[in-house]
Parts: structure tokens; C-alpha cells; sequence
């Protein structure tokens, strides 16, 4: 899995980053594009709210997974089976179309002596989703991070999409899901695990 990038050099001040009126007026263009007149007087304020918005939106390129994973604990009486979160909601956006992707992910780890705080497990779904994605991506992120950082005997993550570019725009189709899958360690190499790990998601 070396190929996946999961952070992004940080930027600790705002010099890799255009200014607020640079964001603004970018607004503004794509305002006129859309055909509507950004002096009206319900838009006048529009590009810095879109500009706020988006800095939430992405917020994941200010976060390094890493960092919310390095707390882990050992004082769990030996448990060494499947810790499962699942039915975690995220909203990220495509990176074709940067319009939204809405769906929940599944993530599971066999513990190697330590154990994440289950918040941390949705804080980095959050960091990984809030930023400009693939599916496919985001499932590699996700498990690739829990794996490096943990050192469990595998992980599973499995992401239930759905893409507004494809229901809004393109082909149109609403409803349809994509479903992804990463397993690593004893997931990868035990059809078992993944068997376990799929009907512990549906029960
Ligand atoms: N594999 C993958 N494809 C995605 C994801 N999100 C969006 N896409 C697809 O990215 C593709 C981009 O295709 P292009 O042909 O370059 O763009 P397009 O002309 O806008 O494509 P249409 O959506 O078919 O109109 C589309 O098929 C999208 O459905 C994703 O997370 N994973
Ligand atoms: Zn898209």
C-alpha cells in the first residue's frame, strides 16, 4: 500500500494559500458563470460565506491523521478480537466535479496488544472525508492510517457512497451506492475475517 498518500505538508502559515479576497473573487466568477449577477443584493455576501464554508468543508487538509491516532491504550484485559465502529456518516466531495459525496463508512481493526479511543476512529473518517476525494482513496486512506499507526493484525474498512455527481449532473442516477473495501493483515489473508467482518456490519 506504499503508493497512498494520507497527509499533506501542512500548512502552518497561510502562504500556500490564496487570500480571503482572492477566494472571494474567485466566488464572484463562478457566481457570473452560473448566469446569476454577484451585485445583487442576496449574493453581495455570498462569496464570503462560500469562502468560510469551504474552509470548513476541507478542513481535512489542516489534519494529519497521524496525529489523532497516537494516543492508543493497552489496559483492555487481553481483549484481542474485533473492534468494530460502523455506520459512521461522512460527507466528502469528488475531486472530478467537487460536488458532494454522501455516505457512512465501516471500520474494523484486531487489536496487537492496543486499542484507538472509538472517537478516533470517526476523527479520522472525518479528516480523510473532509477533503477532495475518490472513494477508492478515502477506503485506502482510512485503513492505511489505522494500519501504520496502530500496528493491529488488520484492518477493514468498508465506505456505502452515494455521488451527486452522479445523481444531480453527468448520468443522473439517484440512488444508486458504490460500496469500496481495504482489508489488510489477517483480513486480507482470511476469506474468514472478511466474512465476519461483512456480517457484523449487516446484523
Ligand atoms: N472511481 C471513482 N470515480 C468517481 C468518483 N467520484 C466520481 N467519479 C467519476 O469520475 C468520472 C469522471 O469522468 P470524466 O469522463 O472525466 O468526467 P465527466 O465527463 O464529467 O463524466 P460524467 O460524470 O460521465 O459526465 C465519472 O465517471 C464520475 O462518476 C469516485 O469516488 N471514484
Ligand atoms: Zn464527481
Amino acid at each position: 500500500m506504499d503508493a497512498i498518500v494520507t497527509s499533506f505538508p501542512r500548512i502552518e502559515d497561510e502562504t500556500g494559500r490564496p487570500s480571503q479576497k482572492e477566494a472571494e473573487d474567485a466566488v464572484r466568477v463562478l457566481l457570473r458563470w452560473a448566469g446569476d449577477d454577484p451585485e445583487r443584493e442576496g449574493l453581495i455576501d455570498t462569496p464570503k460565506r462560500v469562502a468560510k464554508a469551504y474552509r470548513e468543508l476541507f478542513s481535512g487538509y489542516d489534519l494529519a491523521a497521524e496525529d489523532v491516532l497516537g494516543r492508543t491504550f493497552e489496559e483492555v484485559a487481553g481483549y484481542d478480537d474485533m473492534v468494530l465502529v460502523k455506520d459512521i456518516p461522512f460527507f466528502s466531495h469528488c475531486e472530478h466535479h467537487m460536488v458532494p459525496i454522501i455516505g457512512k463508512a465501516h471500520v474494523a481493526y484486531l487489536p496487537n496488544g492496543r486499542v484507538l479511543g472509538l472517537s478516533k476512529i470517526a476523527r479520522v473518517v472525518e479528516i480523510f472525508g473532509r477533503r477532495l476525494q475518490t472513494q477508492e482513496t478515502m477506503t485506502a486512506q482510512i485503513a492505511k492510517s489505522i494500519d501504520e499507526t496502530l500496528n493491529p493484525r488488520g484492518v477493514a474498512v468498508m465506505i456505502e457512497a452515494e455521488h451527486m455527481c452522479m445523481a444531480m449532473r453527468g448520468i443522473q442516477k439517484q440512488g444508486s451506492t458504490t460500496l469500496t473495501t481495504t482489508f489488510t493483515g489477517a483480513f486480507k489473508i482470511e476469506p474468514a475475517e472478511q466474512v465476519r467482518f461483512m456480517t457484523m456490519i449487516r446484523s
